[in-house]
């Protein structure tokens, strides 16, 4: 559903060159690198947020950057860590809003699926409570709302699991099935490599605005692989509950 050809951008003196990749509905793409390597600019540019120098993006073969912001708005969001609703909003209000592109002149129906997936993210209790009175994990759970009631086919989530302990880290995975079980197509950023393993269909590997990899993660990232790109030493073991290899560093 998602083909991006030879993309190239330029964002002050940063450039991301020649990234390429497909993407299918039902499919993770786990996107890694060191810091500033350029890969919130990929996402971003993805929803033409950059003007994209060359090459394109297309979506279902329709050019991402030919869409107007509506239509972009019904087949892709992102969800980052710069939360730009204002914390007295309540979390109804919040996936109310995401249904502006595709909302019906139907009230009842549209309260029904907001309820519907108010229910699925387990936040039907906290539907009228304002964001400001969520933990981090709570209030992540009223984005990955948001982000459904939108109904798009492509989800972006810029390091999603930033200021998640570990339940909530682990939780965050769990809807990520969600996603895929409802044949969306998901790209997330994802810093721990053992994540990538695991959740991940695909990886991308970003070093100074290039792609050094594509692949399952199985295949891209070796030990040799992760220790060079991060300047790292590790260990690898064998994780006894899924048989999966697992690092240490
Ligand atoms: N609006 C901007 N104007 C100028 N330079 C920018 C802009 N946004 C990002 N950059 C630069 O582009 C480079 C890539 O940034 P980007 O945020 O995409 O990296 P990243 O891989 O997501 O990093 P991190 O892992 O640290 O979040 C960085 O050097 C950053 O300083």
């Amino acid at each position: 559903m998602l083909k991006v050809e030879q993309l190239h951008v330029e964002v002050g003196t940063f450039q991301l060159r020649g990234v390429e990749l497909e993407l299918e509905r039902g499919e993770v793409l786990g996107v890694l690198g060191p810091n500033g390597s350029g890969k919130s600019t990929f996402l971003k540019s993805l929803l033409n947020l950059y003007p994209i120098r060359n090459g394109t993006v297309t979506i279902d073969e329709r050019n991402v950057q030919k869409m107007t912001a509506s239509e972009r708005a019904r087949h892709i969001t992102l969800l980052s860590q710069m939360k730009t609703w204002t914390m007295a909003q309540t979390v109804y209000d919040l996936v109310e809003a995401a249904r502006y592109a595709v909302r019906t002149h139907d009230a009842k129906h549209e309260q029904a699926i907001i309820n519907n997936v108010l229910q699925q993210f387990e936040l039907s209790a906290y539907k009228n409570r304002p964001l400001a009175h969520l933990s981090g994990g709570e209030l992540q759970r009223a984005y990955m709302a948001k982000a459904f009631a939108q109904e798009v086919d492509l989800i972006l989530f810029d390091e999603p699991t930033t200021h998640l302990d570990l339940h909530y880290r682990a939780q965050f995975f769990e809807q990520l099935l969600y996603v895929k079980r409802a044949n969306k197509a998901s790209i997330v950023i994802v810093h721990d490599v053992n994540d990538a393993i695991h959740y991940c269909d695909r990886v991308l590997v970003l070093r100074e605005g290039s792609p050094i990899a594509y692949g399952q993660p199985v295949d891209v990232l070796t030990q040799s692989f992760v220790e060079q790109l991060y300047e790292v030493t590790m260990t690898s073991v064998i994780d006894p509950r899924n048989g999966m290899t697992k690092y240490l560093y």
